[in-house]
This record gives C-alpha cells, sequence and structure tokens, in this order.
C-alpha cells in the first residue's frame, strides 16, 4: 500500500498550478465603431432601412467599444452573400471559413505565448482548446497541433460551443491537469471570430442586433504549470482554486442556438443584475480561506460582457472605479472577444503592473480574481496569487 501512496505521489506536481506565459492575437483588419454602422448597413444591403441604422448607430454608442478587429471583410462577404440575409441557410458558407481560419489565428497567439515561456514546444504536454466558431472533426485542436509542430504525444482536448465563461473554466481544467501530472505544460488556447453569428439586421431582433455592435474576433494563449524550473520558467501568476457555480433558473439569461443560419444568440436585459446579485456568493466561499472579504483589496481580472455588467459588479461590490479599468479599457479596445477577452484583460493587468512598478504582477497586490461568467448562467472564480517582480 504503501508504495502504491509514494507512485502516485510520484505522478503529481509539488505546487500549485502557475501560468508561465500569455500570447494574444487578432485578425488584421481594424473597424472603428464610429463608422461600423455605415459599414454594416452598406454591407448587408440594408440601406433602405435607414431608421433602423439610426438605431443601431444609438446602440453602438451605447457598448462604449471604440474599435474592434474583424475576420470578415466586405471581400469576402462579396463572396459569401448569404451571410448578409437576416436569417438565410449559411451554415456551409461559414463553416468552410472557421474550419481553417479558427487554428490559423490560434497559432499566432499560442506562437507569442511558447515564445515568452521560453522552452521547445516538444515541452507541451497538455493542449487545451476552445472556440465558439465551428465544429469539426478531427478538431482545431487537431489543426492547432499540426500548425504548431507540437509532439504526437501531446494530451488534447476540444471544447466547443461553449462561451465567455471559458477563459476562466479552461484555468480550472488547466490547473487540475498541472497539478495532477508532475512536469505537465499545458497550452491553453482560445480562438473566437464571430463568422457564425454575422448577419443582416432586422428591425424585429433587437437581441442580434445587439450582438452584431458588441462582439469582435481574437484568440489568446496561456501556459500553465507547476514547479516551474528555475532560471528557465518565470510564473506569473499562481493559481491557487478555481470554482465553478451555476445560478438556478437562468438558463435564459444568456445564451445561443446553432442553427442552419449560423449561431443566434440571445439575452436578458436583466443580465448586469442577475450577475451582480450572485456574483459575492462566489467571492465570499473562494476567499474565505484566505481570510480576504474586502473585494478593493484584490486585484481584478473580470471579462466585461458589457458597459452594464461592469456598472453593476462595481456598485453591487461597493468596487473602486480602477478595478475593473482593465477590463473596460480591453473591451473598449476590442469588444467583447468571448471566451478569449478575459486573457487579453489578464496581459494587460501584468503589463500595467510593470509600466505602473506595481511590487507585483497583480497591481501590487497579492491576491487577485479572475472572473468569468456565460451560457448557464455559470459563474467561474478563479483565484490568482500575484508574483512578486
Ligand atoms: C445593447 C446594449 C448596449 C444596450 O444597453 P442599454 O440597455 O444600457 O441601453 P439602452 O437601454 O439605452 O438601449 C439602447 C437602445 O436599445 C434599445 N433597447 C434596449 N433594450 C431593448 C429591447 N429589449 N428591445 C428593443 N430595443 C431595446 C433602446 O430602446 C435604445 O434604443 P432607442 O435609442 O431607439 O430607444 C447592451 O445591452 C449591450 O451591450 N448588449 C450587447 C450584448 C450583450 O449583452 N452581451 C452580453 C454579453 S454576455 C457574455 O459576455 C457572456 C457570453 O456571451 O457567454
Amino acid at each position: 500500500m504503501s508504495s502504491l501512496h509514494a507512485m502516485r505521489k510520484a505522478q503529481r506536481a509539488r505546487g500549485p498550478a502557475t501560468i508561465m506565459a500569455i500570447g494574444t492575437a487578432n485578425p488584421p483588419n481594424l473597424y472603428e465603431q464610429s463608422t461600423y454602422p455605415d459599414y454594416y448597413f452598406r454591407v448587408t444591403n440594408s440601406e433602405h432601412m435607414q431608421e433602423l441604422k439610426h438605431k443601431f448607430r444609438r446602440i453602438c454608442e451605447k457598448t462604449m467599444v471604440k474599435r474592434r478587429y474583424l475576420y470578415l471583410t466586405e471581400e469576402i462577404l462579396k463572396e459569401r452573400p448569404k451571410l448578409c440575409a437576416y436569417m438565410e441557410p449559411s451554415f456551409d458558407d461559414r463553416q468552410d471559413i472557421v474550419v481553417e481560419e479558427v487554428p490559423k489565428l490560434a497559432k499566432e497567439a499560442a506562437a507569442k505565448a511558447i515564445k515568452e515561456w521560453g522552452r521547445s514546444v516538444s515541452d507541451i504536454t497538455h493542449l487545451v482548446f476552445c472556440s465558439i466558431s465551428g465544429i469539426d472533426m478531427p478538431g482545431a485542436d487537431y489543426r492547432l497541433a499540426k500548425l504548431l509542430g507540437l509532439p504526437l504525444s501531446v494530451n488534447r482536448i476540444m471544447i466547443y460551443s461553449q462561451a465567455c465563461h471559458m477563459g476562466a473554466a479552461m484555468l480550472r481544467i488547466a490547473k487540475d491537469l498541472a497539478e495532477n501530472n508532475k512536469g505537465a505544460r499545458v497550452l491553453v488556447v482560445s480562438c473566437e471570430i464571430t463568422v457564425l453569428s454575422f448577419r443582416g439586421p432586422d428591425e424585429h431582433d433587437f437581441q442580434a442586433l445587439a450582438g452584431q455592435a458588441g462582439f469582435g474576433d481574437g484568440a489568446a494563449a496561456v501556459i500553465v504549470g507547476a514547479d516551474p524550473i528555475q532560471g528557465v520558467e518565470k510564473p506569473i501568476y499562481e493559481i491557487m482554486s478555481a470554482t465553478q457555480v451555476t445560478v438556478p433558473e437562468s438558463e435564459k439569461a444568456v445564451g445561443g442556438h446553432l442553427r442552419e443560419v449560423g449561431l443566434t444568440f440571445y439575452f436578458f436585459s436583466q443580465l448586469p443584475m442577475i450577475i451582480a446579485d450572485n456574483i459575492e456568493h462566489s467571492l465570499t466561499e473562494a476567499f474565505k480561506p484566505l481570510g480576504i472579504a474586502n473585494w478593493n483589496d484584490i486585484f481584478w481580472v473580470a471579462h466585461p460582457g458589457n458597459w452594464a455588467i461592469m456598472d453593476a459588479i462595481e456598485r453591487k461590490l461597493g468596487l473602486q472605479p480602477e478595478k475593473l479599468s482593465t477590463a473596460r479599457h480591453v473591451f473598449s479596445e476590442y469588444g467583447n472577444m468571448q471566451s478569449a477577452t478575459v486573457y487579453f484583460v489578464l496581459d494587460e493587468v501584468r503589463k500595467r503592473s510593470v509600466t505602473q512598478e506595481r511590487s507585483t504582477t497583480g497591481d501590487g497586490l497579492r491576491w487577485g480574481v479572475l472572473f468569468g461568467f456565460g451560457p448557464g448562467l455559470s459563474i467561474e472564480t478563479v483565484v490568482l496569487r500575484g508574483v512578486p517582480r
């Protein structure tokens, strides 16, 4: 029995999982929000709906997004006019694009993370990849592994058709993999391009229109591993705990359906309130072991969702404005890139900690939260420890 115990112990890491590198990437096409309504109504042949265009302009302004990167261009849309209709069967056209393009954009982000990490691709032992953009066999994980030249022994997990909370959820999965497999180095990748949900406007579908105003395209990658090799690997954050809670009776709060017409999107206008009302319980449970109950004492890496959600969280928890300022900055510069967004925020927090000469990678604080939410309603709470710089 004791040798079995020793064997199990030897299989596992000693220390907590750490985030060792972060990389991000966007498609090259940048769209300014101020001119997007003109572009969107022109390319979707909807110029005859001038009143709806004015409404869309007001919605775009309300989002507080300044600019977004999008894969789709006018040229691509001319070649695939079905994507410009409000609801035309167009799944094959959308799939043709995402099956090819998702792994490519993911590769850009992953290559940056691997470069920062400083070790060889052959040292990656696990790949965890999520995307809401498409579905295929073998999956985008297989294509990415080929593009990167990952070893054939890499253990792959592909998570399709989830949403914004997966950024945090994949850290939860990577933590378990890294801590339970000695020497594991987990490449975590998220890639979201809005090709499945792009569609023309319809005056009776406010939610689809709001989706066109707020979502952007981006990819991000992080490398997670425990027991860093001294002098080679430099942890940016330690992952102390990661949990998910599902809010009861809330599946209609936000979600979508994959149909012949692509991906449809819905959300409750009360979404900000539902999230704000349910966040504190998760925070309390997560930080109880650390004796922390003041949410201004921690650094914040939040999935922004939308502006009203951040306002509601800030109000409910009495947060100082700088706590969500990085989440707001990322949201205004890139829009909502679903599961990738929270990694962009993470990257900004560590970079800001350097430029502002803070003592730790977490705005000078020891403890922080990486917070995500998505369909379910699923709330993800990851407790991070900032490391001294
Ligand atoms: C569209 C919004 C900017 C609207 O913001 P506000 O509600 O604060 O603004 P507002 O009330 O002034 O409304 C702006 C305009 O929209 C109209 N409007 C608002 N709600 C409406 C409704 N239910 N039906 C029809 N019209 C509506 C208003 O009348 C107004 O038009 P008028 O001026 O004509 O009166 C916001 O809801 C938003 O950013 N939504 C983006 C999509 C979203 O919620 N994403 C959640 C991400 S969830 C996520 O991140 C997790 C995940 O996806 O997994």
